[in-house]
């Protein structure tokens, strides 16, 4: 995906989207778009009216009437491009994922044995093998071994990443290619219902729904037209009765100039270039909705480790306590992270080397490795000689050995709140009763945080930082960061708790998330990022995935949610602002043509009644191309209030909405008049 990200147009899309403009005239298709059908309809028959002159009584003004058939043409089909245009780059890309899905043969374990078959026919629950060189030939679940894998298919992400069975890294992506060793995995999804046919399906706009938001526009645009139809049509005997004639072409262009059909003729495209938008940052949302409600998020939710701060949070320093000796400490605290695979656990072992400590790798030859959980908020072994060995968060530790009768070393707060007052993690280590010190874990907050959240607290967003780290630390990161608000010592299920509880008071909460106990509160909140290296319960419960696995992205999909909702306010009010000036030009006109003297009402000194009608009509047409670049592009966003983003909103589109058009009527009244 990556090699078409920063084309943004090629000749193609262009060209493809020239051709589709035609199809989608199929009055079928255009019927989802009343606006523009109203004007396709018209259209049809101004036609009739230019080719069956005869028929019509219409002989007198062939001219005119082929003329406003060619301009109302020209309406429909830049509706249509615009359309097209914006569904072209999703098609581009879903092409290039369906050549990189061609079929796969799978090694399938069949009662113990292997058998070569075609991934098509591979089902949920069978059992692959894949070894070096070849393709993973579906979505799954590393069973055993670890490999490591190159996701560039779909990432466009060149390092390999390391898969291995159980913990977050054991989800694998059908398409993606195994680089090295071999693994065995267990098929997670049937034909048709992949990671790559949800994201074909996805770019290609196959199943592109529309979205509250979207519908409710629809249906303020539809009942605008309706109203303006009716006045129209009510207008034709309201004048035979005063003896005006007034011809249906005439009325026609009035209708077309009344009716929404800037904003008809580009909402489409604004809705499918701000899901593109999202791609193009290669995040997948799931749907159009996701991306409207992170337009609309009040609250979002942080981890601290990995979207705050850098997250490879490196062992540092021992420090002990008590009457210890860093070297013991050294040796309990490897001892308690020899399998420990977190990056906290191997920088331990990391740190030993550089200090040139060594420790007894024998003691824990056949103890029973403890893994590290959220919920214990510790890791370490269970030696064969009943000694139990533990590190892990201080208070946790501190219960652990108070449990068993141990005491505190009284200067182990002390030296606890100096290392979280920096914002580092302290480590306790314990053996059975007793605390030997501590490890100093580093982390950093990374660069610019501080002003991303003040662009937030600009947008009215609240930050709420989350963490299993203790208040010392998490407060210490939270000023330096500058989060509104955060929560330490928190468990998995206090994430979804902080949800709730927004959610209660009627926000929208955004969070991110990888780990299978994320999946509730991803699925919880209203905007859901998961990272693509995290577990398939992660993505499946979350409406967006974040393929490069970068967990702040969030603060930028909620900017471009924002600003998808921005240009679809601004164009509309740019669109029925623009109408009302055409008003001024066409109403005129139209009753000049009957009555000489209404020509006082020319306030805009166009040239003829004729003229100023077909200039209104070519500027309704050329202004949907010229505003395309806006409506694709998103009009340009500064990080404020919403009340603050509506009134200059309002200024700039409907004041802009209303001079515009005279200014560009009056400047093509000057030509056609000429040419007339
Ligand atoms: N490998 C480990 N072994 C023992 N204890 C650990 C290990 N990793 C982390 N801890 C302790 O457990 C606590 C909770 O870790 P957890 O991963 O749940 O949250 P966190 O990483 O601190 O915060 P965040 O939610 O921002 O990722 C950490 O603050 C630390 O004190
Ligand atoms: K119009
Ligand atoms: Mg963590």
């Amino acid at each position: 995906m990556n090699t078409n990200r920063r084309k943004l147009l090629s000749g193609d899309i262009v060209a493809n989207a020239v051709k589709d403009s035609f199809v989608k005239l199929n009055p079928v298709t255009m019927m989802k778009n009343p606006v523009m059908f109203v004007v396709e309809v018209g259209t049809l028959i101004v036609l009739l009216m230019t080719i069956l002159p005869g028929y019509f009584g219409t002989e007198d003004s062939i001219g005119f009437n082929l003329t406003v058939f060619v301009i109302l043409l020209f309406t429909v089909l830049f509706a249509n491009f615009a359309e097209a245009l914006a569904e072209g780059r999703g098609k581009a890309q879903a092409d290039s994922l369906k050549r990189s899905k061609q079929e796969i043969t799978a090694i399938k374990v069949v009662n113990g044995g292997l058998k070569e078959v075609p991934s098509t026919e591979l089902r949920k629950g069978d059992i692959v093998v894949v070894a070096q060189g070849e393709m993973i030939p579906g979505d799954g679940e590393v069973i055993e071994g670890l490999a490591s894998v190159d996701e560039s298919a779909i990432t466009g992400e060149s390092a390999p990443v390391i898969k291995e069975a159980g913990g977050d890294f054991s989800s694998v992506t059908g398409g993606t290619r195994v680089v090295s060793d071999k693994i065995k995995v267990r098929i997670t999804s049937d034909p048709g219902e992949s990671f790559i046919d949800r994201m074909i399906a996805l770019v290609e706009g196959a199943k592109r729904q529309k979205t509250p938001n979207e519908i409710a526009l629809n249906t303020l645009l539809s009942s605008l037209t309706l109203i303006f139809l009716i006045v129209v049509v009510t207008l034709a005997p309201i004048a035979k009765f005063l003896e005006i004639e007034l011809q249906i072409p005439v009325l026609i262009s009035l209708l077309v100039c009344l009716i929404p059909t800037t904003i008809g003729g580009l909402l489409s495209a604004i809705g499918i270039a701000g899901m593109d938008r999202v791609t193009q940052f290669n995040v997948l949302a799931m749907s159009g909705k996701a991306v409207e409600a992170a337009g609309d998020i009040n609250t979002m939710i942080l981890d601290k480790t990995g979207t705050i701060t850098f997250g490879n949070r490196m062992a540092s320093e021992f420090i002990p306590v008590g009457s210890d000796n860093a070297r013991i400490l050294g040796e309990w605290a490897a001892i308690s992270s020899m399998k420990d695979e977190t990056p906290e656990g191997r920088s331990v072992l990391e740190l030993m080397k550089k200090q040139g400590l060594t420790y007894n790798e024998g003691l824990a030859a056949g103890g029973e490795f403890i893994e590290f959980k959220a919920e214990t908020r510790m890791s370490g072994i269970d030696l064969t000689d009943g000694r139990k060995v533990r590190k892990g968060a201080v208070d946790a530790v501190k219960k652990w050995v108070e449990a068993s009768g141990g005491a505190v070393p009284r200067d182990l707060d002390v030296k606890s709140n100096a290392i979280a007052s920096e914002g580092g993690t302290p480590l306790a280590v314990a053996v059975d009763n007793q605390i030997f010190g501590l490890i100093y874990l580093k982390d950093t907050v990374k660069p610019g945080m501080k002003e991303r959240f003040e662009q937030l607290r600009r947008m009215g967003i609240k930050t709420i930082m989350c963490t299993g780290d203790n208040p010392l630390t998490a407060a210490t990161i939270a000023r330096e960061a500058g989060v509104d608000d955060f929560i330490a010592e928190s468990k998995p299920e206090d994430k979804i708790a902080v949800i709730r509880r927004e959610q209660a008071e009627g926000k929208l909460v955004a969070m991110t998330g990888d780990g299978t106990n994320d999946a509730p509160a991803l699925a919880q909140a209203d905007v859901g990022l998961a990272m693509n290296s995290g577990t398939i319960a992660a993505k499946e419960a979350a409406n967006m995935v974040d393929l490069d696995s970068d967990p702040s992205k969030i603060i930028e999909v909620v900017a471009i949610g924002k600003q998808l909702l921005m240009t679809r306010g601004a164009l509309t009010t740019f669109s029925i602002a623009n109408d009302v000036a055409k008003y001024f030009a066409i109403i005129p006109a139209m009753f000049t043509l009957a009555i000489p003297q209404m020509e006082a009402l020319n306030l805009m000194r166009l040239g003829s009644p004729m003229s100023a009608i077909l200039s209104a009509l070519i500027f309704n047409a050329i202004i949907i191309p010229l505003l395309i670049p806006l409506a694709m592009r998103g009009v340009a966003y500064k990080p404020m209030s919403s009340t603050k983003l509506l009134q200059r909103n309002i200024l700039i589109y409907g004041l802009g909405g209303i001079v515009v058009p005279f200014v560009g009527i009056k400047l093509i009244d000057l030509i056609v008049h000429v040419w007339i």
